[in-house]
């Protein structure tokens, strides 16, 4: 068996998406998400000019060759655009090999660890009380777990909180990037009022989760994992950048608060440290911008070893091709902890038609051979590639911060 042909196909129902479809000589077909938000279009360049010519010929079902052959004959390793070219070739050929074993692709990893997957969704609102609806609105809707971002007096415009209360919030909202403002120290004494709220309102049994967006210092997010532990979050995400993983050891040192992070990271090599020291409590690093199923599944198996369990990236600007992979995935590993979801557009959901479900705060697992996702390319067409772009963050004096 030969790949025949492989393209991408670029669509913006709502938001922008690269989907890479890979054909073999027998006629079937697997598809992969390449979307990297804001750098879409660098994706697309790396796979046309330099990664489809490669693969035509090769035989689609030695997916471990081909992750090599594209990892190490770059040259230049890892990096969001090289691995995520890679993650959808690799996600392709993952879809074309449980379609041709007639399984679903959780039965070729291993088969079901367990019958569903519990999943968090966004609560966002422009003050505690609006959050709150927000909150509740997810409660009835039978979310077990919820992200809660509230807008801090003081502060314009903050990540994770939607323009207009109930709308759902969309980071790359802008042509060029906007320029956001930010205050550490407003956001550190509001923040845990937040979470007071929500005990106080929802009980204990409710998950609540916070993504800090990598602001902090190790020392201010030491401070904050501190203060908060009487409301017993799920987790704490991304409280500092992690470029520097030892900043995990001193947080860890001072807060019983468990820690979350790795939506950025695109390779085993970023979470190493991370997880062998066990400073981190979840690893968030996703199929589409970690190298596919093949290397995350590494990852997860080294995060196993030390108590670390899965907890990945599910924002709207992952397709429902991540997506409905991460739910394949998430059934079978051992080491499973949560997934995020935002719920895609319903121009994006006609897109890209699939068999998971969304039921009781769990999303159910498809049957249907492969992984379950596919692509309507007429209606894609009728969305064309806009430019959008991720916001910038200053301080209040001008110095550009972390966004
Ligand atoms: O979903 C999250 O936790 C995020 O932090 C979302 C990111 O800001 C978004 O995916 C950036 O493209
Ligand atoms: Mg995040």
């Amino acid at each position: 068996m030969k790949i025949e042909h492989a393209y991408t196909i670029v669509t913006s129902p709502g938001r922008n998406f690269v989907t890479l479809k890979i054909v073999t000589d027998q006629g079937t077909y697997g598809i992969g998400d390449a979307t990297l938000n804001g750098r879409e279009m660098a994706v697309v360049a790396y796979l046309d000019e330099h990664v489809i010519p490669a693969l035509i010929g090769r035989d689609p079902q030695r997916i471990e060759d081909i992750w090599h052959y594209l990892y190490r004959g770059a040259y230049w390793r890892r990096g969001p655009v090289t691995m995520s070219a890679i993650a959808a070739v690799d996600m392709a050929l993952w879809d074309i090999k449980a379609k041709l074993a007639g399984m679903p692709l959780y039965q070729l990893l291993g088969g079901k660890s367990r019958d569903r997957v519990m999943v968090y969704g966004h609560a966002t609102g422009r003050d505690i009380d609006s959050c709150l609806e927000e909150v509740a609105r997810h409660v009835d809707e039978g979310y077990k777990a919820v992200r809660v971002q509230a807008g801090v007096p003081g502060i314009a415009s903050i990540y994770g909180v939607a323009k207009k209360d109930g709308e759902p919030y969309e980071p790359a909202d802008a042509d060029l990037p906007a320029e956001h403002v930010w205050s550490t120290s407003k956001y550190l004494n509001h923040v845990p009022k937040l979470f007071a709220a929500v005990r106080e309102r929802f009980g204990d049994d409710l998950h609540i989760l916070h993504d800090v967006h990598h602001r902090l210092t190790p020392i201010e997010a030491a401070r904050l994992g501190k203060e908060v532990e009487p409301y017993h979050l799920f987790w704490l995400e991304d409280c500092v950048p992690a470029e520097n993983q030892e900043a995990f050891g001193l947080i860890r040192q001072h807060t019983t608060t468990p820690l979350a992070v790795g939506e950025v990271f695109n390779s085993i090599h970023d979470a190493k440290a991370l997880i062998e020291n066990q400073w981190i409590d979840y690893i968030r690093a996703t199929l589409t911008h970690a190298g596919g199923i093949t290397h995350v599944r590494r990852i997860a198996d080294l995060a196993g070893l030390y108590h670390v369990r899965t907890g990945f990236h599910g924002p709207t600007d992952l397709s429902p091709v991540c997506l409905g992979s991460a739910i394949h995935f998430d059934t079978w590993v051992p080491n499973f902890g949560i997934q995020e979801y935002m719920p895609h557009t319903s121009a994006t959901d006609e897109v890209f038609p699939h068999d998971y479900r969304f039921e009781d705060g769990h999303f159910i697992v498809g049957e249907t051979p492969g992984h379950g996702v596919d692509i309507d390319e007429e209606l894609a067409k009728q969305y064309p590639y806009k430019r959008a772009s991720l916001p910038v963050n200053r301080l209040e004096d001008g110095t550009l911060w972390h966004w």
